[in-house]
Formats: C-alpha cells, sequence, structure tokens
C-alpha cells in the first residue's frame, strides 16, 4: 500500500509504518501526480482535495489531521466512494489555551487586577468553542455564547444562546466558526462592515477559526479609524499570503497556530490512523501517549506567600506565551511578497514543541481553594 502524505503530519512513520510505504510531500504543492499511485492520502489544512487532485487515482481513503474539513470536497469525495476521516476536537483543547493567553496578555496591558471581570463572547461553540466556555466558565468569566445552528438544533435544551450581535457587545469576543459558504448561517465574511462598526477600543476582538470569516478590507478601515477594538488574529485571508499592512495593525499577530501545541497536532495523527485502521479492518494498536516525550519543564510550585493572579500568568506562560509566535511573524513580514509567503509557511513547519498546561505539575502549598480550582480548570495537574 502506498501513503502519499504531507510532510508535516507528525509522526508519520511511529504510526502508520506499519500500513506500508510512506511517501512524504510538501502539503501546499502537492499535485495530482504525487498521488496518482497512492491508495492513501494523508493531508492539513493546506492541501486542497477534490477532483484536481485525485480524479484518475486510485485514492480510496483521504484522512486529514485536522478539525477544518473547508479544504476538503466531501461532496466530491462522498459521489467517488472515497472514504475520507478528519480530526474533530484534535486541538481543541490548545486553540483554548491559545485564547487564554491571549485573554491574560490582554488583561495585563489593560491593568486589570481581576480578569475575570471580562464578559466573553464565543462565536461557534463546538469542540473548540465548548471547551474554552467550559474553562472560563469554571474560571468565572461572564461567557455568552452564539451558535445559531446549535441554538436551533437545542431549542428546548438548557443552554442559552444569544445573536450575534449581542455576543458583540461582549468585551472580548473570540471567533471559532468553521469557514462555511452557501448555507444556512454561511461563516463566510461573517463579521463585516456594519459588525466592526458596533466594535469599541475597549473591546478585543480575536479570531482563532478561518480567516475568511472576518472580512479583511472592512477590518483593514476599521483599524484605521478612531476608537477601533483591539484585535488579535491567528488565522488569515489568503494564507500563506497575508496582508503585511495588517499585520502591522493588529495588537496579536500569529501564524496560525492556535492548535499547535504537540498534543494537538499528534491527537490528529492518531485519529487519522484510527480512521484508517478501521477502514482497513486492523486493530488500533497506536495511543498519543506512547509517543508524547517528557515536557522541558515538569513542575513549577507556589507557597502561600504567591499572589494569585501572578501564579496562573506565571503557569499558563510557562506553557505558551503567544507573544513569541507573534515576535516571529512581525520579522517574518519582512522582504517580498513571495519571503513572505515562504516565511509564513515556514514558521508553522517548524514550530517549537509547544505542550499543553496538562503537561505541568503545579505545587500549591498552603494556597487558597480557590487558587487551586483555578488551576484545575485551566488543565493543570495539581500536587498539593
Ligand atoms: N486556529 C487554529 O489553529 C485552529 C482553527 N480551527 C478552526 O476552528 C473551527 C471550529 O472548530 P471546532 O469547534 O472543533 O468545530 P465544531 O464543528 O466542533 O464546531 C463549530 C461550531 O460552529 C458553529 N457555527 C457554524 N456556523 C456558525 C455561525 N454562523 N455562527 C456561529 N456559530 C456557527 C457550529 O454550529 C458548531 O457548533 C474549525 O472548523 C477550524 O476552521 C480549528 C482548530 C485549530
Ligand atoms: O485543525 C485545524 O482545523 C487547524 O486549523 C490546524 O491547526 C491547522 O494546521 P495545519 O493543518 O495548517 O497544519
Amino acid at each position: 500500500m502506498l501513503i502519499v502524505a504531507d510532510e508535516n503530519i507528525p509522526l508519520l512513520d511511529s504510526f502508520f509504518g506499519d500500513f506500508g510505504e510512506i511517501r512524504q510531500v510538501s502539503g501546499r504543492t502537492m499535485t495530482a501526480s504525487d498521488v496518482r499511485d497512492a491508495d492513501v492520502v494523508l493531508v492539513r489544512s493546506v492541501t486542497r482535495v477534490g477532483p484536481e487532485l485525485l480524479e484518475g487515482s486510485r485514492v480510496r481513503f483521504v484522512g486529514t489531521a485536522t478539525i477544518g474539513t473547508d479544504h476538503v470536497d466531501r461532496d466530491w469525495l462522498e459521489q467517488k466512494g472515497i472514504r475520507f476521516s478528519a480530526a474533530p476536537g484534535c486541538n481543541a483543547n490548545s486553540v483554548a489555551e491559545y485564547v487564554l493567553g491571549v485573554l491574560s496578555l490582554h488583561a495585563e496591558r489593560r491593568a486589570l487586577e481581576d480578569w475575570t471581570r471580562l464578559s466573553v463572547g464565543i462565536v461557534g461553540v463546538g469542540n473548540v468553542g465548548g471547551e474554552l466556555a467550559h474553562k472560563l466558565e469554571r474560571l468565572g468569566f461572564e461567557v455568552r455564547l452564539c451558535d445559531p445552528p446549535r441554538a436551533e438544533r437545542e431549542e428546548d435544551g438548557d443552554q442559552e444562546f444569544v445573536s450575534l450581535d449581542e455576543a458583540l457587545q461582549c468585551d472580548v469576543i473570540t471567533l471559532h466558526t468553521p469557514l462555511t459558504r452557501d448555507q444556512a448561517h454561511a461563516t463566510y465574511h461573517l463579521v463585516g462592515e456594519r459588525q466592526l462598526a458596533s466594535l469599541t477600543e475597549d473591546q478585543l476582538l480575536i479570531n482563532a477559526g478561518r480567516g475568511e470569516v472576518i472580512d479583511t478590507g472592512a477590518l483593514r478601515a476599521r483599524l484605521a479609524q478612531a476608537n477601533a477594538p483591539v484585535v488579535a488574529l491567528d488565522v488569515w485571508e489568503r494564507e500563506p499570503r497575508i496582508d503585511p499592512e495588517l499585520v502591522d495593525q493588529v495588537w496579536l499577530a500569529t501564524p496560525h497556530i492556535a492548535g499547535y501545541s504537540l498534543e494537538g497536532k499528534v491527537q490528529g495523527t492518531e485519529m487519522i490512523y484510527q480512521a484508517l485502521s478501521g477502514y482497513l479492518g486492523l486493530p488500533v494498536r497506536k495511543k498519543t501517549g506512547q509517543f508524547l516525550p517528557e515536557p522541558a519543564l515538569s513542575k513549577v510550585s507556589f507557597t502561600s506567600a504567591a499572589d494569585e493572579d501572578d501564579a496562573i500568568r506565571i503557569s499558563l506562560r510557562a506553557c505558551y506565551d503567544p507573544r513569541q509566535d507573534d515576535a516571529r511573524l512581525r520579522v517574518a513580514m519582512r522582504g517580498s511578497a513571495e519571503e513572505r509567503a515562504a516565511a509564513f509557511d515556514r514558521l508553522r513547519r517548524d514550530y517549537p514543541v509547544r505542550r499543553e498546561c496538562s503537561s505541568l505539575k503545579v505545587q500549591l502549598k498552603g494556597t487558597s481553594k480557590s487558587l487551586q480550582d483555578s488551576f484545575r480548570a485551566i488543565g493543570f495537574k495539581l500536587k498539593i
């Protein structure tokens, strides 16, 4: 069996080595000739999968080690009887931790003594938005959920949903929808001129869904006006050819890495491995836990002398500080358009190992119960 795979999928040999030959190619430039003889194609989000790639090949299975599937023509795969599998939820916790990192920086920049005083509107409440809401609610934030498709499906449920306009009134608005077009509640340019006009300089807008969910032209225009909102973008229209002037205008700019914790990436590989094993009728023998190395930082310790907010801030940033990714992206935006696009992809390909909060044991000696609860809410392992 020949497996053609994006070289950026981690642990390809460890998970798929027993299945047959693996040919690794660049996901961004994968072509029909790369996959013509393949039985299985494994991609991430940068490969467009449809007739242009697969027509005339003998591919029977396509897996994407990502949550998003907007790069895949699923209808066409179904028509052709090609089995498809994605990795729903694989890096949801990583994205939630990215948002917590951004919130902690925002609170510090605003000199807020208590970050939980911020109200947060979550737009798109699936695996990512749901995980984030769970953490924020446990931490004591006021959270408003906006998800019209779910609101319609769960009309009689207990969960309360608000409209996009209501979510846009929160101190922080964070976008976690898939990119959809031509369907009810399509998200393409969901946030445009009218929505951006309603935001003020006291508000923070985060996009960690897909770049096309915000209208870049309208955002650029709004950011040039007075009283513009603070903006943190992890995803961009036209990646990897992103707009360098928009990078200059936003507060935090990262190269689509919110989901790039090691755990998130390896879980993506594991999920498509499980799906392929099922398709081939083979037993599942490998698990993410077998392959995760020891974290570089395994333990931090606080005593009763610690300031509670500082303890959380220090621990969160010990695992992940978005400012490092922001600094690298800004440097990468120097040079020609070709150089910038290559640099954007290089930052993603050579991404440093980033471990989730669950990899860090936090020792708390004589600290309050509420601090312990906050650490647990974020996902740290506690040692009391
Ligand atoms: N920045 C990054 O690194 C990453 C980005 N993503 C993006 O985040 C998206 C969401 O991921 P999940 O939560 O796992 O997906 P999901 O499918 O579990 O949830 C998406 C939610 O968005 C809702 N939704 C759809 N249209 C909406 C609209 N118009 N307004 C409000 N809500 C709407 C859906 O009803 C659903 O509940 C992915 O599709 C992907 O594009 C995912 C992982 C990493
Ligand atoms: O899972 C998703 O959806 C994502 O957005 C991924 O984190 C994107 O990573 P790549 O597939 O572009 O490596």
